[in-house]
């Protein structure tokens, strides 16, 4: 689609010689929040992964703000504003807080600086002296985003930012996320709980099996559920 910010076609990763994803295709437009769906090792994480330059071997591809990216390195995807956050959100568990949220560089201009980013996530300017390991799983997954956020990336990679994570917590994570789409910033969000996804997103990327399968606007899901189930099997 012409007008897409990220256009993925024919998407195809490994992992050594085990073959993940076979041939992927969809895009993301400005300002648009898209989930990927799909059962436990459809090849939703390894979509991310293979975005950000991080799989063993890619083809296919990516393109990006009208720059191709499938043949560049993570420090240069990086610095054409994509932002990864893991699954497991690697937080330096013997840093604190503030150094754990300054220690990703600053890589283009436009970030959100410290103090509006402590405003925007009032919980950790109150752990800010904490210690990696003393948070708690949501605000451990907070400062996952908010770090992401001062890099100046404006397409931001999310794998499953609700897991593990109480459901008051899932709700307050799925407000920032809100937060952020309101704010211009493009999201492509992994996402197995689907009562979380429907409330945040645009659109659903289906997969299965490595290859998207379905696409949905929030509306078409929310008018025929058991299409989506029968792909989640739930
Ligand atoms: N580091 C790895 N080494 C080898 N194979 C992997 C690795 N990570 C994932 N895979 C395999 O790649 C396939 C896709 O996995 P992926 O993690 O992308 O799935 P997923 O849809 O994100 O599911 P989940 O939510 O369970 O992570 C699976 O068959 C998985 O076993």
């Amino acid at each position: 689609m012409s007008d897409a910010l990220l256009n993925v076609q024919n998407l195809e990763a490994w992992y050594g010689e085990s073959k993940a994803l076979h041939g992927m295709n969809f895009d993301v437009r400005p300002g648009e929040l898209v989930t990927l769906i799909g059962r436990n090792g459809a090849g939703k994480s390894t979509t991310l992964r293979s975005i950000m330059g991080i799989v063993g071997k890619r083809t296919g591809s990516i393109r990006f703000d009208g720059q191709e990216l499938i043949n560049r390195r993570t420090f240069q995807i990086a610095r054409t504003g994509i932002a990864y956050c893991p699954e497991e959100r690697a937080i330096f568990s013997s840093l604190n807080v503030a150094e754990n949220l300054t220690l990703p560089p600053v890589l283009k201009a436009g970030g959100i600086a410290d103090d509006a980013l402590l405003r925007q996530f009032p919980n950790l300017q109150r752990r800010l002296k904490s210690q990696g390991t003393k948070l708690s799983g949501g605000e451990q997954q907070m400062l996952a985003i908010a770090r992401i956020l001062r890099t100046g990336a404006r397409f931001l990679l999310l794998d499953e930012p609700s897991e593990g994570l109480a459901p008051v917590v899932v709700k307050e994570i799925g407000e920032q996320i809100k937060a952020l789409k309101t704010q211009g910033f493009t999201i492509l969000l992994v996402e197995q709980n689907l009562s979380f996804a429907r409330k945040v997103a645009d659109r659903h990327v289906v997969v299965e099996n490595g290859v998207v399968v379905d696409t949905l606007t929030n509306s078409e899901l929310e008018a025929d559920m058991a299409r989506v189930k029968t792909y989640l099997g739930v």
